[in-house]
């Protein structure tokens, strides 16, 4: 249902002339309003930001276990958490943690290798590997802590985190019936169900707090130089303990299932396109240092950051499939926007997934995966290198003619902050696969997108996991 209700918004916003907005009557006449213009967006997520708060509904489900931490504050006390935590994203944090995603993500090759040497017949599927990866990496980066998903994905922590995160079918389809039962009613049910999310919230908490009360502890001996996103944040001395294990909850949901899904599509794009997979390989290559078992040598951020063609490749699958397909707002109180009158309890509805791929704000290419959209030439400084020395550098509209054409982390005063940490992560995880497998779709019929079911959700991803045939790539370079 709900990717029905996606298709047809992303067609709507295609096919009927509007003059930015939407509307249409939902379930029971609800008000419902989708953003189609960089003129609307930009009043909704800037402008008027705090107009526009998430739904209600979401913060009393999701705040259940999660807190008010950054995703779900609201007002002043989002912009005092937003303040505070923005330090410790700051680009500098950013770079110290490219060697670590580089080394898990060469972890995850070795046990797929050692996987694949029992079973012999060298499919993958994507997904399963791709969520183990990025939990891994939040729980080290994000919280200093190893979920130990790579070496056991069944192990008791992992089970515990999956209770809450990654919902069962039964839960989505409670939060299906949330539009018109409230949300307290639907927590106060006495299923299995939510007896299973509070116990396992219950334990992820402490978990967190354990965690915090570690690391104040070395923060009061001067000895906090831990590496992850929550060190930081303690550092900064800004927030309680409560707050902290906030955080650090929001960060466990904000930062794997939107990760794995960007991998997941990163994978299935390549595999679609073999040119332009060979030709990030040969980059790669170039690059890079070799990625065979022997080789130990760590990468630093610049060695990442300078590869053209690599953040192409993902500022293109972060457009073409942006992991958050949809978000939603609510009107605080009669307001407008581009001047149409918008009542209170209205449903904003922001879509990346048609915008990223409107033809008015990218061209007529915009449905076409086109990393090179995202390069341009640079002018060499060589005098004597004649024309055939072209450089490429990266240009950061894609071509787009407002900025308001890419939504995959959103803009404004709730723009994703952990971008810099999702594209780091992103980039690392495709240059080690890409330069570690030859890869293609074990099915033929899913190079058409049209023959790949969705499963929807707060990210979507292939509804039967992504199944792919693999060759290891054994090379020495020269890097
Ligand atoms: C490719 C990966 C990611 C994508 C596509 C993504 C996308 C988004 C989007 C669309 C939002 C806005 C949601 C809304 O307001 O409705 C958001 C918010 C947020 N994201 Fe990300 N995200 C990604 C990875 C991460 C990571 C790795 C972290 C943490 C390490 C993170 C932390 C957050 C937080 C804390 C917010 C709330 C910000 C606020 O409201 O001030 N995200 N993200």
């Amino acid at each position: 249902a709900y990717l029905l209700a996606l298709h047809r918004e992303n067609q709507w916003t295609k096919t009927i002339p509007n003059n930015g907005l939407l509307r249409y009557l939902g379930f029971f006449n609800a008000e419902r309003i989708v953003l189609t213009s960089p003129e609307a967006l930009h009043e909704v997520l800037v402008t008027k930001n705090y107009s526009f708060p998430k739904p209600a509904s979401l913060r009393e489900t999701a705040g259940r276990f999660l807190g008010l931490g950054l995703i779900l504050s609201e007002g002043n006390a989002h912009k005092t958490q937003r303040r505070n935590m923005n330090p410790a994203f700051a680009p500098r944090q950013i770079k110290a943690l490219y060697p670590l995603f580089w080394d898990k993500a060469r972890e995850m090759v070795e046990a797929i290798t050692a996987d694949e040497a029992k079973s012999n017949n060298g499919t993958i599927e994507v997904v399963k590997w791709a969520s183990r990866i990025t939990l891994d990496l939040i729980g080290l980066a994000g919280l200093g802590r190893d979920f130990g998903a790579i070496r056991d994905e069944k192990n008791e922590l992992v089970q515990t985190y999956n209770i809450i995160f990654q919902p069962s079918h039964q839960a989505r389809m409670l939060h299906l019936i949330e539009s018109f039962v409230p949300a307290w009613v639907l927590n106060a049910l006495p299923i299995k169900l939510n007896s299973d999310i509070g116990q396992a919230a219950g334990s992820i908490r402490e978990l967190c707090r354990e965690t915090i009360a570690a690391k104040q502890r070395k923060l009061a001996k001067k000895e906090l130089n831990d590496l992850d996103i929550l060190s930081s944040a303690i550092r900064t001395e800004t927030f309680t303990e409560h707050e902290l294990i906030d955080q650090a909850m929001t960060l466990l949901a904000a930062g794997h299932d939107t990760t794995g899904s960007a991998f997941t599509w990163g994978v299935y794009l390549l595999a679609r396109h073999c040119d332009v997979q060979d030709k990030l390989r040969q980059e790669i290559q170039q690059r890079l240092p070799p990625l065979d078992a022997a080789n130990e040598s760590l990468i630093c951020s610049v060695d990442i950051d300078s590869m053209p063609y690599l953040q192409a490749v993902c500022s293109e699958v972060l457009r073409f499939y942006a992991p958050v397909p949809q978000t939603l707002r609510e009107a605080a109180h009669d307001t407008t926007i581009v001047g149409q009158f918008i009542p209170k309890g209205a449903r904003i509805i922001v879509a990346p997934w048609a915008t990223n791929r409107d033809p008015r704000i990218w061209g007529p290419d915009a449905h076409i995966f086109n990393p090179d959209r995202w390069l341009c030439e640079q002018q060499d400084d060589d005098e004597h290198s004649g024309d055939s020395n072209k450089d490429y550098g990266t240009r950061s509209s894609g071509g787009a003619y407002s900025k308001y054409g890419f939504l995959s982390f959103l803009h404004g005063t709730r723009a994703c902050i952990g971008q810099g940490f999702a594209r780091a992560e992103l980039a690392c995880l495709l240059a080690v696969w890409v330069g570690s497998f030859e890869f293609g779709l074990q099915e033929s019929a899913l190079m058409d997108e049209g023959n790949l079911d969705i499963k929807g959700g707060l990210t979507a991803r292939p509804a039967d996991g992504l199944h792919i045939k693999t060759t290891k790539i054994s090379r020495r370079c020269s890097h």
